[in-house]
């Protein structure tokens, strides 16, 4: 399994979102919460909501997840990651729209985008930002997606795993970036992989995948601004007094 063959997957049902939607809700803005994380003297982490992953099946059977997001924010999370994606992460649009009823962080849809038309679905199921995989487009492409999530007041987090990645993103305009440490084609994770990217992006920077401990953490806030964590914390006993551990830099 690869990300390709996901987004082939996720492509093959497709249906474009043809709904009117009104531009009415001010999405909360992610880099604002990192930045304010860190004025605080917080280490800033996006606590991830996700059910499966392709590798390892079920992590987590979430059956409230407006619960476990409450429990993230308590434990000081500056931002929620929702995955959506149905079928190796077992997410939904659903889960989305729950999570983002009483948000009080900002709220980011994860998921394989590829179409124009997802960006206004994001933001009607309650995005406050949106996962772009940068390798997904050309610099046009990306750049149109970009454009289209900040006309609904949405500034999506890129996605590279290479410098190729980091190019074009920088090129279509990304102002927040996730440098992703698992590698697209074998997903096989490489945590180096932060501190060799990171000096390819300008802007808001957060290190994603393969974080486990405090340690880890500490090493790619190094060079990042933000940390993105789902495995870990779903997979804990004590999801929340591991995310407070990772947010206040203690030991477990
Ligand atoms: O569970 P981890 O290793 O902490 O990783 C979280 C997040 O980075 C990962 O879920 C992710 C990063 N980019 C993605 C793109 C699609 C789906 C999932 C992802």
């Amino acid at each position: 399994m690869d990300f390709n063959s996901i987004l082939r997957s996720r492509m093959k049902d497709f249906r474009p979102f043809d709904q009117e939607v009104k531009v009415i809700r001010k999405p909360m803005s992610l880099i604002d919460s990192i930045c304010r994380a860190k004025a605080e003297g917080k280490n800033p982490v996006i606590a991830e909501i996700k059910p499966a992953s392709p590798l390892a099946g079920q992590l987590r059977k979430i059956d409230d997840p407006r619960q476990i997001s409450k429990a993230f924010v308590n434990s000081g999370a500056c931002g929620i990651s929702v995955l959506t994606e149905p079928k190796f992460f077992r997410g939904s649009l659903n889960t989305l729209k729950e999570v983002s009823r009483d948000r009080k962080v900002p709220v980011l849809r994860k998921d394989f985008l590829f179409d124009i038309s997802q960006v206004k679905e994001s933001y009607h199921y309650g995005a406050d930002s949106l996962l772009l995989i940068s390798s997904f487009f050309d610099s046009e492409g990306l750049g149109e997606m970009i454009s289209e999530s900040r006309r609904y007041g949405m500034e999506p987090l890129v996605e590279i795993h290479s410098e190729e990645d980091a190019g074009r993103a920088v090129s279509a305009g990304a102002k927040l970036f996730a440098i992703n440490n698992r590698d697209k084609d074998t997903l096989k994770i490489d945590i180096k992989r932060t501190e060799r990217l990171a000096g390819f992006v300008e802007g808001v920077r957060v290190s994603a995948s393969g974080i486990e401990d405090p340690g880890q953490l500490r090493y790619v806030l190094q060079f990042c601004d933000a940390a993105l964590i789902g495995s870990a914390l779903m997979m804990s006993a004590y999801p929340s007094a591991l995310l407070k551990a990772f947010v206040e830099g203690g030991e477990l």
